[in-house]
Formats: structure tokens, C-alpha cells, sequence
């Protein structure tokens, strides 16, 4: 469905040159659900306007559903959706006309666009808004008409740009749902940007991770986690001093972990290591027979930031995106000797 080698942007704006995207080559199959991550001015929304050829590269090349980006334009355009940043609706306009001129101006006959139209109403929960102005409908109302503009003509192959960001959970949720039931039922393979972490990790078969301009990964969720970032054990020591202890003694027993100091609190170790599951009763066996209690322990299962931070030193996440770790299993210790 999609196949980039060495696809480049630059922009030159006051004689300063940007390298916006740098070589990247991606391959995508027919009904797979990648989703796009990296941080803000990664080069993700440049990398999607390439490939639907809103923009042509600086240099490289890509087929998109079978079609050359740079020759067979009009042919990519008319087998993919694009769903951009900003709201396609016209405001004033009702959520039905809106479906209905986008079948005319795709060029399909009436009956054919009122009929997708209908099922689009139906299938992206729009049903009673059809007369309504875009202007009434809520945030979450607007990406599904965004998403219901995009697939009347039933593209092969859907690129979503942020399609939830500034909604709210449940609407997250709700959107989610929606694109999901869509692909379940007509197979469309999906290609998806998101701020949100946690969407790429519970709903995405497979993740690529752009920074810089270039691209940094491309696995599965669970892959990426296990060869980047491994577990981590937290464990809480009762003072700086046993903190030290037990940092020396971790590290004695696992060389090949990490053992930072929480940046909350200097009496906590953070222990990123493979197996934590199978590695935190033994762990803690070893302190208690060296002498040294410990007061709390947690597992905590990786996350796409934690893949992020192994591949960059930085994080991704911002307080925007932030969301508990619903994963981690926190186990009570009191530090008695068996
Ligand atoms: N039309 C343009 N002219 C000049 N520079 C641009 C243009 N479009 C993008 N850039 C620059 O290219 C780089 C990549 O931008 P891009 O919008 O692709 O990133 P992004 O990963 O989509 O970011 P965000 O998550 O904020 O949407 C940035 O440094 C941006 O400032």
C-alpha cells in the first residue's frame, strides 16, 4: 500500500534550510494499522503531505496504492482519505450536504453518494446530526464528520493526522471505536499520527517513530519495548545510605540493569532490567539477606516513552498526553527477614 525509499523534504525559508524529513523508506501493507509518533516538529504531518501528494519531496520516491507520487498523482488521490489537522467542514453548511458534495466532488453519481453518505451517518454515529450546521456539533462530532468526509469515496487507504488531539478521553475513546469498527469491516488499511502514546500502544499493529526528521523505529509496540526498553522495578529503600547500599548490591547481582535514583525521591531506585516479573522476588530475597529492608516495591511494565527515551535520551510525552500507567502492579514489602 505504501512503499517510500529515501523520501526527503527541505524547506528553505530567509536562505536557512530545514531539514523537515531525511530518507525515510517505509513499507506498508494492505489493511495494517501503523501509527506515526514523534515529537512536535518531527517531520510526521511533512512526511503524510508527501506521500498524499500535497508535497512533492526535494528527492527520493514512493508508490501509494500502487501509484507513483510524483507521475500518478491524480490516481493516488483518488484511492486514499486525508485527514488533516484542521476541521474540512464548511461551518455553516449541514453535516449531510457536506458528505453529499464531497461524493460530487470525487465525481460519484447522486445515488451512490447518498447512499454512502447514509451508511457514513450510520457507522460513524451521526445519526440525528444530519441536518445540523457544522458550527453545532461538538469536538468529538466534528473529527467523525472530518472521518466520514474523508472515506465517501471508500479509499483503500486512510491517513489520519492527529485525528484526537483536543478531544477528551471518552470522545478519544469514542473516535477510536469508530476508525476500528471502519477497518474490521472494509479492510482500509490506516496510517495514523498521534501525540498519544497510549493509542499507538493499544490500537496500532505496528509503530514507527520519526525524530529529527528521520526515522528511528518501526516495530510492533511489544517488540520495541522488549529490545529497547525493558521493565522497570522500582523499590524503596528506608535512607540515602540504604539507597547506596542496595544500589551497589543491584548492580553486583544484575551488571547488565540500569539503576537510576527516582527524580521524585533519592530513597527510591529504578532498576530497568529484562524480566522484572521473574527478577523482582529474587531481588528482593538478595537485599533482605544482605541486611537491607526494603520498604515499597513496583513493577512497572515499559511504555512507548520509555522506547523513546532508550532511542533519544529525551522524552515524548508531554503533560498533554500524560496518562497513568494502568499496567503497573505495585507489591507492599515490609522488610522482614524470612
Ligand atoms: N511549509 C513549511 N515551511 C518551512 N518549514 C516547514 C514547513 N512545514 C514544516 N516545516 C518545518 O519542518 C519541520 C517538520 O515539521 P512537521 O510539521 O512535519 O512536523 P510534525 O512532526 O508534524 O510536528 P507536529 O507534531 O507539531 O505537527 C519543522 O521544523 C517545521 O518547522
Amino acid at each position: 500500500m505504501i512503499s517510500a525509499r529515501g523520501l526527503s523534504k527541505e524547506f528553505t525559508v530567509k536562505r536557512k534550510v530545514t531539514h523537515a524529513v531525511t530518507d525515510l523508506n517505509i513499507d506498508v501493507e494492505r489493511g495494517e494499522l501503523v501509527a506515526f509518533l514523534g515529537p512536535n516538529g518531527a517531520g510526521k504531518s511533512t512526511s503524510l503531505r508527501m506521500l498524499t501528494t500535497l508535497l512533492p519531496p526535494t528527492s527520493g520516491q514512493a508508490t501509494v496504492a500502487g501509484y507513483d507520487i510524483a507521475t500518478g498523482s491524480a490516481a493516488v488521490r483518488s484511492r486514499i482519505g486525508y485527514i488533516g489537522q484542521g476541521n474540512s467542514a464548511g461551518h455553516n453548511h449541514r453535516v449531510r450536504d457536506e458528505l453529499l458534495s464531497q461524493g460530487a466532488f470525487y465525481g460519484m453519481s447522486r445515488t451512490a453518494t447518498a447512499q454512502r453518505a447514509d451508511e457514513l451517518i450510520e457507522s460513524l454515529g451521526l445519526g440525528g446530526l444530519e441536518k445540523r450546521p457544522v458550527l453545532g456539533l461538538s469536538g468529538g462530532q466534528k473529527r467523525r464528520l472530518d472521518i466520514a468526509l474523508g472515506l465517501v469515496h471508500s479509499p483503500e487507504l486512510l491517513f489520519l493526522d492527529e485525528p484526537s488531539t483536543g478531544l477528551d478521553p471518552q470522545s478519544r475513546a469514542n473516535l477510536w471505536q469508530h476508525i476500528l469498527t471502519l477497518r474490521r469491516q472494509h479492510g482500509t488499511t490506516i496510517f495514523v499520527t498521534t501525540h498519544y502514546l497510549e493509542e499507538a500502544d493499544q490500537f496500532a499493529e505496528r509503530v514507527m517513530v520519526m525524530d529529527s526528521g528521520r526515522m528511528i523505529a518501526d516495530d510492533t509496540a511489544p517488540a520495541l519495548k522488549t529490545r529497547l526498553a525493558g521493565d522497570v522495578i522500582s523499590i524503596g529503600l528506608g535512607s540515602m545510605s540504604e539507597a547506596s547500599r542496595a544500589a551497589e548490591l543491584v548492580a553486583t547481582a544484575l551488571p547488565s540493569c540500569r539503576v537510576n535514583r527516582s527524580a521524585h525521591d533519592e530513597t527510591v531506585l529504578e532498576i530497568t532490567l529484562e524480566r522484572g516479573n521473574t527478577e523482582l522476588p529474587r531481588l528482593l530475597r538478595h537485599l533482605d539477606a544482605a541486611g537491607v529492608p526494603v520498604r515499597t516495591a513496583a513493577l512497572r511494565q515499559p511504555t512507548l516513552d520509555d522506547v523513546f527515551l532508550a532511542l533519544t535520551g529525551r522524552s515524548l510525552r508531554d503533560d498533554s498526553a500524560a496518562e497513568p500507567n494502568s499496567s503497573s502492579a505495585e507489591i507492599e514489602n515490609t522488610g522482614v527477614r524470612s
